[in-house]
């Protein structure tokens, strides 16, 4: 039988969604005949993402828990309840051989119901410290792929397996063609180039550096493609010029990790996968926003190594000019720090999940 139907879902950020999408690609080559539904959060970025990779999704109301007094907490409870009902009539009517959960708010409710109805089901974690949705399902799945050690802590020892975050094809096969991608953003190919990366929001406290350092980078015979976040586009299109180019998304990232010769970035655990996988300096200034300051332990893992920068939040009107500055006029800093991040790379990650999955569904 290849006639299988899966249901991935996930979302709320790009970090949820492009894995699942990963999967669901590697899926659909193994078995072209299968089925395939999305399920995400109504309004999210999800409902646009997934339809464009080329995938029905369906939308849940569902958000997460605000972690201070808020209003918004009083609906939380009506959104639990008509999300499971709504999760539990998609699992009726889709009839899953298979759930595929990667994280986000929406993954709760659809993974949990699918599990009380004898759907096998499989989780996929990102981060070094697991989001609410996951640590909620992990009793439900029947395995649990990871890309850090030490989940042991959260989930299940004998569920884990570590298989690194998926990571699309398109930047596993990153070309080598960096005039294409120079041309692609219309940038001079006698000047170095930044990639800023705000992870798939946008990150406000990036942006008001990138805007102070215009000057500085300016100086320094830089140009820049700065990756905004849509929320931001409208206060920083202004800098657009020849040498600065303001974008909401980057609908190319490949071709932006080829043209970059260093990058600045969030320390999502997406991104930082990706970056392993491109090899180029990084300077992470992970997001001090998230549960558990999880981004600054993703980037921690690299910084270590000595595979990329950290500098927090905190600490960058002291450190960061100083930091860019070793890095873009040391080519021998520049090669260190691009293999020691190639090292952790973990390229295999996706078709690694897809034989488990199969080895499940051998089992049905
Ligand atoms: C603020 C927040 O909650 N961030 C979390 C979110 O990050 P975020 O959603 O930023 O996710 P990641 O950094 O993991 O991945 C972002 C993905 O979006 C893609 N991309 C990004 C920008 C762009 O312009 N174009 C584009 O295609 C990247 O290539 C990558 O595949 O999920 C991650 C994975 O669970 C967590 O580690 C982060 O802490």
């Amino acid at each position: 039988m290849s006639n299988y139907k899966f249901i991935l879902s996930g979302g709320g950020t790009g970090g949820h969604i492009y894995p699942a999408i990963s999967i669901a690609n590697e899926l659909k080559s193994r078995f072209p005949e299968a089925q395939f539904l999305f399920v995400g959060a109504k309004d999210r970025m999800e409902m646009e993402k997934v339809p464009e990779a080329g995938y029905e999704i369906k939308g849940l109301w569902i958000s997460g828990i605000q972690r201070r007094l808020s209003l918004k907490n009083f609906v939380f409870p009506f959104k639990l309840i008509d999300s499971f009902l709504k999760a539990g009539k998609i699992v009726k009517q889709f009839k899953p051989t298979m759930v595929i959960g990667t994280g986000g708010y929406a993954s709760a409710p659809l993974v949990k119901v699918a599990s009380a109805k004898g759907v096998k089901c499989v989780i996929q974690e990102q981060n070094s410290y697991p989001g609410i949705a996951n640590k909620f399902l992990a009793g439900k799945a029947e395995k649990i792929f990871v890309a850090y050690d030490g989940l042991e802590r959260f989930f299940p020892k004998n569920k884990i397996i570590k298989t690194g975050n998926p990571v699309r094809q398109d930047i596993l096969n990153v070309s080598a063609n960096v005039e294409e991608a120079l041309e692609y953003f219309q940038l001079n190919k006698n000047k170095k180039v930044l990639l800023v990366l705000g992870g798939s929001l946008g990150a406000r406290a990036i942006n008001k550096l990138i805007e102070k350092e215009l000057n500085f980078f300016a100086e320094n015979n830089i140009q820049v493609i700065w990756q905004c976040g849509k929320l931001y586009y409208e206060e920083y299109k202004k800098y657009e010029n020849k040498n600065i180019k303001v974008l909401a998304f980057l609908n190319k990232m490949n071709l932006a990790y080829t043209a970059a010769d260093v990058i600045i970035s969030r320390a999502g655990a997406g991104t930082v996968s990706e970056l392993c996988i491109v090899g180029k300096p990084v300077i992470f200034i992970p997001s001090p926003n998230v549960a558990e300051d999880h981004q600054t332990k993703n980037a921690k893992a690299l910084s270590g190594r000595n595979a990329a920068v950290l500098v927090k939040e905190v600490s960058l009107d002291s450190r960061f000019e100083k930091e860019f500055k070793s890095i873009i006029t040391s080519e021998t800093r520049q090669k260190e720090l691009s293999k020691n991040i190639k090292k952790l790379a973990l390229p295999h990650a996706t078709k690694h999940i897809v034989d488990e999955i199969e080895k499940i569904l051998k089992t049905l």
